[in-house]
C-alpha cells in the first residue's frame, strides 16, 4: 500500500484518542440496503476497500476504483486514506486524501458535484450499542410523513420533535423534503430547509436527535441513543485585560466519549468555565475545534441546540414562581409548539421524578434548598431530554450527602444514554466519574484520564494533593502529560483533513414570536403578581408622589403661570421616575436566565415585547394613580385640548413613564449586575431636570441635549393641557403678589397639533429603547 501521502508528524497534541471501542461503518453501496461492517471482524491494521475482489471491504460501484483505499485501526482512532483513486474520497463535498474518523462522520465516493445512485456513503461510529438503522420505503406512497405522533410514517420519539415535523414526498422521478414549520426544524446536509427543497439521493438529513439518509427512494434512519461524542482540538481562548493579551484556554485538545461522566477540576480561576463553556457552545473559542459526533458545534449549533442541556454556575430559575410553573412555562418555551397540554404536564412531572423533588412541585422557588434550586436548574434543562449535558460546579454550596446523590443521579443519566461533564470544586465524589479533566493554571490542561490513571500519573493517594502540586508548576504537569500522551499513541499522525461541514447560523427556531409573548408575558405577570411586597410598593409609589406634590402648592394652582408651571414640572419628574424604576433591574437580575433562554431559541423582540406590555400595564395604573390623587388633592385644568382634562393629563403621564420604562429597559440591558442598573438611575434623570427647559433657560447645546430628554416632552404636553401660555405670571414682592405680563412660549402652545407631537415624541422614544435595548442584547450570548 502506499502510505506516502501520510504526514507521520503529530497534529493531535497529547489527547485520548477515540475509537478504542468499536468501529463500526454503515455502507450504503449503490442501490443495495445498507451494510454494517464492524472492522475489528477483520483482525488487522489496515482494511483494503475497493471495487475489485481481492478488496477486504468490497464495493461494487462503478464510482469505486479497483484499490480505492484502505482504513487503517490504530489505538488512536481509524484512519482513511485515499490510493490516488479516480473519484476520491469527499467528505462534506470537498475531495480529501486522509483523515482520522470521527464518530458520525459521512465519507461519499461519488460525482464530485452531485450525488448519483451509484455512489458509496460511509458512516462512521465508534458506540458500543449498536447503531441499528431502521429503514422506511416510499414503495408507491407520494409521502412520508416523520414526525412524532404515532400514525406519522417515522415515528421519532423525542420530546423537541414535532407531532407532524417533516415529509418526503414524491412528485414524478423527483423528490422533496418539505418541512412543515417545526419547531427545532430540519436540517439537509447541514441546511436548515425553509419550507421544502429537493432531495438528490444520498443526501444526509438531521430532525433533532435522528439522522436519516435518503438513499434509493429509502429513508434510513438512526437516533444517537447512545449519547454524542466531543472531540476538542487545540482550543485557546484569548482574553485582554490591562491592554495585554493572554490566554484562560490553553490549546486544550481532548476527547469524551458518548455516555460518559467527565468532571473538570483544578484550582479557582484555572480555565474550567472557560473550557466548559467552550464545548458546550456557550462561548466560542478565539481558535481550534468543537466535534460533536464529527459535527462542527458552533456550526452547527441550531440543529444541535435541543439536544445540548447547559445547567450554569448561578440557578437558571425564577425565585417567584412554583417549581411546577417554572417547569411548566420552560417547557411551553422549549418544546414543540403542538405539544398537546397533557403531554407537557407529563413531561414536567417526568423530570421532577428525575431530579427528585416531587412533592416540591406547589413550593416557591424561593423556599427551596440550595441544593434543590440546583435541581430545579437542571430539571429546566432536562425538559428537551438533551443527549449531551453540561454543567457548572452543579455541587457547589450542597452538603457531602446531597452531592453525592446528584452525582448519582448525573450517573444514572449517563446508563440512560446522556453524556455528561460538569465542572466541580471537589474530589468527593470523582470515583464515580468515568474520565476527570485537570487544569492548571494558565488554562492548561494537565491530566485527561480515569481517577486511577490519575493517582498513578501524580503518584498521590487522594486526588486532593493534585491542587497543591498544579498550582506550583502547572507547565510541568502540562508537559509530563503531553509526554505521556505521546508515548502511549502508536502510528497515526494523519493531517487534520476534514473540511466540516458548514450549516447555516442564521436559522432560529421557529416557535412563533406571538405565541413567545404570549408565553414571557405571562410568565412575567405572575412573577410580578408573586412578589406581593415589591408590587405593593410599585403602586403606593405613585399616588405616594402626587400627595408629596399636593403639599407645596399655594391655591393659585391653574390659575397662576408659576406655581402650575412648578407643579406639573414635579408631576413629569414623577411620571419619568415611576416607569425608570419600574424597569431598571429587570432585564439584568435575569440576564442569566435570558441568555439561557436565548441560546435555545428565544426571540429577542418576543422578549422585549413582553416585557413592555406587561410593564405598559404596570405604568397604566400607576398613571391613573398619579392622575387621579393629584387631581383630587392639587386639580386638573377645567378643559382640555380635544380631550377631557382628565384623560389628557393621564394620557400624558402614561407616555412619559411608559418611555422611561423603555429607558430603563435600554439601561438595564447594558448591564451585568441590578446594583450597578441602580447606580446609573441619577444619571438618567438629572438630564431630565436640567435639559427639560424648565428650571434652566436653554442656549446652545444645551437646547439640542433637551430634544433627547423624555420630561421636556413630558411638560410640554401637560403646559399645554393646562394651557399654561394663557396664565398670568406673578411674583412676590415685600409680602404682595404682582402680577408680570410674560411671553407665550413655544413649549405650551395650546395646540391640538402641539400635544399630539409630544405624544408622537414620547412614543417615538419607546421605539427607540426598544431597537437600542433589543441591539444591546443581541450580546447576552458573550
Ligand atoms: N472575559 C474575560 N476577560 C478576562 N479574564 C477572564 C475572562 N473570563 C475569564 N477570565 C479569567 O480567566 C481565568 C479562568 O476563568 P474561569 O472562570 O474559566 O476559571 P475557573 O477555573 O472556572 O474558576 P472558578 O473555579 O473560580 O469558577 C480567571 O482568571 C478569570 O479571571
Amino acid at each position: 500500500m502506499n502510505q506516502g501521502g501520510m504526514d507521520c508528524t503529530s497534529h493531535y497534541g497529547g489527547y485520548h484518542m477515540s475509537g478504542r471501542g468499536m468501529r463500526r461503518l454503515t455502507v450504503f453501496v449503490g442501490e443495495q440496503s445498507p451494510r454494517e461492517v464492524d472492522l475489528g471482524q477483520f483482525h488487522k491494521e489496515y482494511i483494503s476497500f475497493g471495487r475489485s475482489p481481492d478488496n477486504d471491504l468490497v464495493l461494487p460501484s462503478p464510482n469505486v476504483s479497483k484499490h480505492h483505499g484502505f482504513f487503517r485501526l490504530t489505538a488512536n482512532g481509524v484512519y482513511v486514506e485515499d490510493l490516488n483513486s479516480t473519484n476520491g474520497l469527499l467528505f462534506n463535498g470537498t475531495r480529501v486524501a486522509s483523515g482520522l474518523l470521527r464518530e458520525g462522520d459521512i465519507l461519499r465516493i461519488d460525482d464530485e458535484r452531485r450525488s448519483v445512485t451509484s455512489g458509496v456513503l460511509f458512516f462512521f461510529n465508534t458506540s458500543s450499542e449498536h447503531h441499528s438503522w431502521k429503514k422506511r420505503e416510499m414503495g408507491k406512497a407520494g409521502e412520508l410523513l416523520i414526525g412524532r405522533e404515532q400514525r406519522c410514517d417515522v415515528v421519532l420519539n423525542h420530546v423537541s420533535v414535532s407531532k407532524r415535523h417533516a415529509s418526503i414526498v414524491r412528485e414524478g422521478d423527483a423528490f422533496f423534503v418539505v418541512d412543515h414549520s417545526s419547531t427545532n426544524g430540519t436540517f439537509v446536509n447541514g441546511r436548515r430547509v425553509q419550507g421544502r427543497k429537493p432531495l438528490k439521493e444520498k443526501d444526509v438529513l438531521r430532525i433533532v436527535d435522528t439522522r436519516l439518509i435518503f438513499a434509493n427512494g429509502c429513508l434510513y434512519y438512526c437516533s444517537y441513543k447512545r449519547g454524542l461524542g466531543i472531540e476538542a482540538v487545540h482550543l485557546v481562548r484569548t482574553v485582554k485585560n490591562k491592554g495585554e493579551t493572554f490566554n484562560i484556554c490553553n490549546d486544550v485538545s481532548l476527547s469524551i466519549e458518548p455516555g460518559e461522566l467527565v468532571a473538570i477540576i483544578g484550582g479557582s480561576g484555572a480555565g474550567k468555565t472557560t473550557l466548559m463553556n467552550a464545548i458546550c457552545g456557550y462561548n466560542r473559542p478565539t481558535s481550534g475545534q468543537v466535534l460533536i459526533n464529527g459535527e462542527e458545534l458552533y456550526d452547527t449549533y441550531d440543529a444541535l441546540k435541543n439536544i445540548i442541556g447547559y445547567v450554569p454556575q448561578q440557578d437558571i430559575v425564577y425565585d417567584n414562581l412554583t417549581l411546577f410553573s417554572m417547569l411548566d412555562y420552560a417547557a411551553k418555551l422549549r418544546l414543540p409548539d403542538d405539544m398537546s397540554e397533557q403531554e407537557r404536564r407529563q413531561r414536567v412531572h417526568q423530570v421532577i421524578d428525575i431530579v427528585e423533588l416531587k412533592g416540591k412541585e406547589n413550593t416557591m422557588i424561593r423556599q427551596l434548598s440550595g441544593g434543590q434550586k440546583k435541581r430545579a436548574s437542571i430539571a429546566v434543562e432536562l425538559l428537551s431530554d438533551p443527549t449531551l449535558f453540561f454543567l457548572d460546579e452543579p455541587a457547589s454550596g450542597l452538603d457531602p450527602g446531597t452531592e453525592r446523590n446528584l452525582m448519582r443521579t448525573l450517573k444514572n443519566m449517563t446508563n440512560t444514554g446522556k453524556t455528561v461533564v460538569l465542572v466541580t470544586h471537589s474530589t468527593l465524589n470523582l470515583q464515580v466519574c468515568d474520565k476527570i479533566v485537570f487544569m492548571g493554571r494558565g488554562g492548561n490542561l494537565c491530566f485527561y484520564g480515569n481517577t486511577r490513571e490519575a493517582e498513578e500519573f501524580f503518584h498521590v493517594d487522594n486526588l486532593v494533593d493534585v491542587y497543591n502540586m498544579m498550582t506550583e508548576d502547572p507547565m510541568r504537569w502540562k508537559s509530563l502529560y503531553n509526554q505521556k500522551a505521546q508515548r502511549e499513541r502508536k502510528g497515526g499522525g494523519y493531517k487534520e483533513v476534514h473540511s466540516r461541514q458548514s450549516y447555516s447560523k442564521k436559522a432560529k427556531s421557529k416557535h412563533s414570536r406571538l405565541r413567545q409573548t404570549g408565553i414571557l408575558s405571562s410568565r412575567y405577570l405572575q412573577l410580578l403578581i408573586n412578589d406581593r411586597q415589591r408590587l405593593a410598593m410599585v403602586l403606593l409609589q405613585a399616588p405616594i408622589l402626587a400627595l408629596l406634590i399636593s403639599l407645596v402648592k399655594n391655591g393659585y394652582q391653574f390659575e397662576r403661570y408659576d406655581i402650575t408651571k412648578s407643579l406639573l414640572f414635579a408631576l413629569s419628574c414623577s411620571a419619568f421616575w415611576i416607569g425608570m424604576l419600574n424597569a431598571i433591574q429587570e432585564v439584568c437580575k435575569e440576564r442569566a436566565i435570558l441568555r439561557r433562554e436565548y441560546m435555545t431559541g428565544l426571540h429577542l423582540g418576543a422578549y422585549i415585547t413582553s416585557k413592555l406590555l406587561v410593564l405598559g400595564v404596570l405604568c397604566l395604573v400607576q398613571s391613573l394613580l398619579l392622575i387621579g390623587v393629584f387631581w383630587l388633592t392639587v386639580g386638573i385644568p377645567e378643559e382640555g385640548l380635544f380631550l377631557p382634562p382628565f384623560l389628557e393629563m393621564f394620557l400624558t403621564a402614561f407616555l412619559t413613564a411608559f418611555s422611561a420604562t423603555a429607558m430603563g429597559l435600554f439601561a438595564s440591558s447594558l448591564f451585568k449586575n441590578p446594583d450597578r442598573a441602580m447606580t446609573a438611575a441619577p444619571i438618567l434623570l438629572m438630564p431630565q431636570i436640567l435639559f427639560s427647559g424648565l428650571l434652566f433657560k436653554l442656549k446652545g447645546v444645551t437646547t439640542v441635549l433637551s430634544w433627547f430628554t423624555i420630561c421636556r416632552w413630558s411638560v410640554e404636553g401637560f403646559g399645554s393641557s393646562a394651557n399654561l401660555n394663557g396664565l398670568e405670571y406673578t411674583v412676590e414682592v415685600n409680602g404682595e403678589i404682582q402680577e408680570f405680563p410674560h411671553e407665550a412660549e413655544a413649549f405650551f402652545e395650546f395646540t391640538k397639533a402641539h400635544i399630539a407631537q409630544d405624544w408622537f415624541l414620547l412614543v417615538v422614544f419607546v421605539a427607540v429603547f426598544c431597537i437600542l435595548s433589543g441591539l444591546v442584547l443581541r450580546s447576552v450570548k458573550k
